[in-house]
């Protein structure tokens, strides 16, 4: 399944269990070419006190606090598969209980608004080691001397925006990997390089903590909304534009930031647990 070009491989754990540690697994599923190609690998498990509980683990093994595409195609699964025929849903993620609300034409989940929560400001939880809290237009100095202006918000999982005109190729596939890893970050960061087109309309790509390139990030373009709003370049409420298409989120005056958009499922089937990916 997908939410807007964002893809992971999801597995059904309600009626069985992984042949080996998640850790292990999503690098060898996520393999474009010697698995079955994703931005990641994400868990459907029962949970006391919710639906369902999602975990969700990036391309590199790395387990995510929470993923924004990933947990509407979660809704969608739960949904269509009458796990839970509840409207709204309520799943367990790392960073909590959250609220999603389904749109559903004829038996099929079509769009999922999820309440994501308030975004956590303080730079020590984002982590990061840059000063202020919130961490807004701070100076962030690159191994090459040089330095970008950053503002940092998590959204469960950290994210470091970067406002810019320059979008190209060169910039975000040198700079993503950089920042990613920076010192400045104890636990990586996700980074969005954002242009304002208008104060209700940003165009993003973000370069992920644990996957890279991706073509939409749910929980980061709840970042830019915030970040956005922080700055003064955006309204509260707008349109985030990525390259695999647009999710709406709005950071509410309740303090919860709201994202709306569809979930995808692609095709269903079963992996040979026996048969090893060739590296
Ligand atoms: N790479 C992210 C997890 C996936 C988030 C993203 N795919 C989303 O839709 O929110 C992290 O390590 O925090």
């Amino acid at each position: 399944m997908h939410g807007i070009g964002n893809d992971y491989i999801f597995v059904d754990c309600f009626e069985q269990s992984l042949p080996e540690a998640p850790e292990v697994l999503a690098p060898k599923l996520s393999d474009r070419h010697f698995g079955i190609g994703g931005d990641g690998l994400i868990l459907i498990l029962p949970s006391d006190v919710a639906d369902a509980r999602m975990r969700i683990f990036n391309a590199d093994g790395s387990e995510a606090e929470m993923c924004g595409n990933g947990v509407r195609c979660v809704a969608k699964y739960i949904y269509e598969r009458g796990l839970s025929r509840k409207n709204p849903l309520r799943i367990e993620t790392g960073r909590g209980i959250l609220s999603l609300q389904l749109k559903i034409q004829g038996d099929r989940v079509t769009e999922v608004t999820v309440d994501m929560g308030e975004p956590i400001l303080e730079a020590a939880r984002i982590p990061t080691t840059l000063p202020g809290s919130p961490v807004v237009e701070a100076p962030l100095t690159l191994d090459d001397g040089t330095s970008v202006n950053v503002t940092c918000v998590s959204m469960g999982n950290p994210h470091c925006v970067i406002f810019t005109e320059d979008l190209t190729d060169e910039t975000f596939r040198r700079l993503g990997p950089i920042i990613e890893k920076h010192p400045a970050f104890p636990q990586r960061v996700n980074v969005e390089f954002v242009r304002v087109c208008s104060p209700q309309r940003v165009e993003v790509r973000v370069w992920e903590r644990g996957s890279g390139e991706t073509l939409a990030c749910g929980t980061g373009a709840c970042a830019v909304c915030v970040a956005g709003a922080l700055t003064g370049r955006t309204e509260r409420k707008i349109t985030v534009r990525l390259p695999g298409g647009e999710l709406i989120t709005e950071w509410a005056p309740s303090g919860s930031v709201f994202m709306t958009g569809p979930a995808t499922t692609v095709f269903t089937g079963e992996w040979p647990a026996e048969i090893e990916p060739a590296r």
